[in-house]
């Protein structure tokens, strides 16, 4: 298990506690700036917490040697520059660091989710921003890792491969790895996720389930929006749509519209 406990970081975060377990698809969410990166970054062990603990199969994560903890934990950053000439088959191999002997079946595996073999021979500085993302992604599958820490892994992919990485990253928790994905999609949310965090100036204001969170008033609070989430008449799935909130409304700092669906 991944533990945050009592966590803070400069004045960006305060007060961080949750966990994060093998098998679980956890969606990180909140307003910009709210501090989801930089959450990102001290669980993943590459920012050093300014108070509290993180805690990775009850050792501090940073007691870690950078082979050990990428055997462990993959981060995928938000934005990545590279400067040097490498072949988006040299990055996807990179991932492989973390183990002595490369597995070419997780190689091959990950390079065909994140359909990427036509691309492989490309300079990785060539490549458009979803391009880019999905070689990037790639490369953290590549890992097999007990936990994925990716933060919004699908924001530059069309909606056709947002919904296939998303498909491969739920395929991924049931299979036993654990992943906090930081998402801007809130439908995404609904669809994929099991537990959602919901960050908000730095302090997780709900850590609960997808059913809890986003029909609860915190999230309207959170991005003033008008939130409605409902179950799909043909499937039963949940389903969420959202709209501005209207002036009155967020003045009287009042949520509408909020339905309680019969989706699971
Ligand atoms: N290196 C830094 N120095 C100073 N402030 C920083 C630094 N990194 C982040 N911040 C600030 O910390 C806050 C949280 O930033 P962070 O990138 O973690 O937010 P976020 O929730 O990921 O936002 P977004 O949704 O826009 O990606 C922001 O106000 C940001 O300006």
């Amino acid at each position: 298990m991944l533990t945050v406990t009592s966590m803070s970081y400069r004045s960006i975060l305060r007060d961080i506690t949750f966990s994060l377990q093998k098998g679980e698809f956890v969606a990180l969410i909140g307003p910009n700036g709210a501090g989801k990166s930089t959450l990102l970054q001290v669980a993943a062990g590459f920012l050093t917490p300014t108070a509290g603990t993180v805690q990775l199969a009850d050792r501090p994560i940073r007691s870690y040697r950078a082979k050990q903890r990428a055997a462990r934990i993959a981060y995928m950053p938000q934005t990545t520059v590279l400067d040097v000439p490498y072949t988006v088959s040299d990055i996807i191999h990179m991932g492989a660091y973390a183990h002595d002997h490369p597995d070419r079946a997780v190689i091959e595996r990950s390079i065909a989710r994140c359909n990427v073999e036509h691309l492989l021979h490309r300079d990785l500085r060539s490549l458009s921003g979803g391009e880019r993302q999905r070689a990037l992604l790639a490369k953290a599958l590549v890992q097999k890792a007990d936990y994925l820490l990716l933060d919004e892994p699908v924001s530059a992919l069309d909606i056709q491969h947002q919904l296939e990485i998303l498909t491969v990253l739920k395929s991924l928790s049931r299979d036993g790895q654990g992943l906090l994905v930081s998402i801007h999609h809130l439908e995404h949310v609904v669809t994929f996720a099991d537990r959602v965090i919901l960050l908000c100036d730095g302090q997780i204001t709900a850590d609960q389930t997808v059913r809890d969170v986003m029909t609860s008033r915190a999230l309207c609070d959170a991005f003033a929006v008008d939130v409605a989430v409902f179950a799909d008449p043909f499937t039963g799935e949940p389903r969420l749509s959202v709209a501005p909130q209207r002036k009155d409304e967020r003045e009287n700092r009042i949520c509408t519209r909020i339905e309680e669906g019969s989706f699971r």
